[in-house]
């Protein structure tokens, strides 16, 4: 067993009924985690990031797959298990304003899943607790009775995070926590995260459309198109040496500092397939400008190319060798 892992999926689907059929919003997608990492997922609006960390805290049911949390199987747990089990995995959500109870006080809010899990047994200890998390986040104890629309964005989030961290999590899915808040609050609250994550050991799967989120916080990067993990790397991997043609796509997209690094937007051409019933093949075909025979008759296997450098690319052989480029 792999103990180290704090995360592993397996083959993991999430297939929504619709009108026209089954909407393949997460498609066999399956990659691991380990302790005191944190993995960024990035893709386009609608990949399917969001319904991946959903069902990896069951909020979703998977379709299909397999979903260990410290080598427990999780898809077998009853509701009841699940809900025990949450106090170990938790998800912070991009809108600090939808996601706190606007008639509940800063440490009420803090309070609630300590209550819920029963995890003190007087009330002096859990109002310390909540005194303690709010030093860890950073707000002046004069904000217990504050309400949360008296906060900006970044504060509201930071209570999120105390509330995350209150029942002491091992894994915590963020998806998009900073997509809301100003650059500048964003930068702090990133800041925060991986202070708390040294400091209690936690491990993330940090969600973002965002590349350069994903670069500051993550020493993984996953990359998602149309429901599928088309790339995981580490971080310096990554960046340095992208193997899939979308994630180099979306590297040249970001901008560099450094002039003399300076590349090419690359522009991809055509449509975005329908994530509802997907034809056989790869779910990029249709923009790749590197596409084959194979490429639409076969989905490319999800294989490990370097140590630790997953592709899922009918090609990616050419593209390690340095046979095939962009322009
Ligand atoms: N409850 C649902 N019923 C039907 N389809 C859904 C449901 N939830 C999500 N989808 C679809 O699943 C696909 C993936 O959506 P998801 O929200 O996970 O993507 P995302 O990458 O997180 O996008 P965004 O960044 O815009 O949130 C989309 O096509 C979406 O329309």
């Amino acid at each position: 067993m792999s103990s180290q892992n704090v995360l592993e999926i397996k083959h993991v689907k999430k297939h929504f009924a619709v009108p026209k059929g089954l909407l393949h919003a997460v498609d066999d997608v399956s990659f691991s985690v380990k302790k005191g990492e944190t993995l960024g997922i990035v893709g386009e609006s609608g990949c399917g990031k969001s319904t991946l960390g959903r069902v990896i805290l069951r909020l979703h049911e998977p379709t299909a797959g397999n979903i260990l949390f410290k080598d427990m199987d999780i898809t077998t747990f009853s509701k009841e298990e699940m809900r025990q089990m949450r106090q170990h995995m938790q998800i912070i959500f991009q809108d600090p304003y939808a996601s706190l109870n606007p008639r509940l006080t800063v440490s009420q809010i803090i309070e609630e899943p300590l209550t819920f899990f029963k995890l003190y047994k007087t009330d002096k200890e859990r109002k310390a607790r909540v005194a303690e998390l709010m030093d860890l986040i950073g707000l002046p104890q004069r904000a217990y009775n504050a309400y949360p629309h008296e906060f900006d964005g970044g504060r509201r989030q930071r209570v999120v995070i105390a509330r995350a961290l209150a029942i002491n999590p091992d894994f915590i899915v963020c998806d998009e926590p900073v997509s809301a808040l100003d650059v500048s609050v964003q930068a702090q609250i990133l800041n925060l995260m991986v202070d708390l994550q040294k400091q209690l050991g936690l491990t993330y799967m940090f969600i973002s459309h965002d590349l350069s989120v994903v670069k500051h916080i993550s020493n993984h990067v996953g990359v998602m198109y149309l429901g599928q993990l088309i790339e995981k790397a580490s971080k310096s991997a990554f960046f340095k040496r992208p193997l899939h043609p979308y994630s180099m796509a979306l590297l040249s997209a970001i901008p560099s500092v450094n002039v003399k690094e300076k590349k090419d937007k690359i522009i991809l051409k055509g449509e975005i397939s329908s994530p509802i019933n997907p034809k056989p093949g790869c779910r990029f075909a249709p923009r790749c400008p590197f596409v084959q025979d194979a490429c639409l008759e076969k989905d490319p296997e999800f294989k490990e190319i370097e140590d630790d450098h997953f592709v899922a690319c009918h090609r990616v052989e050419e593209f390690a060798q340095g046979l095939l480029h962009y322009h």
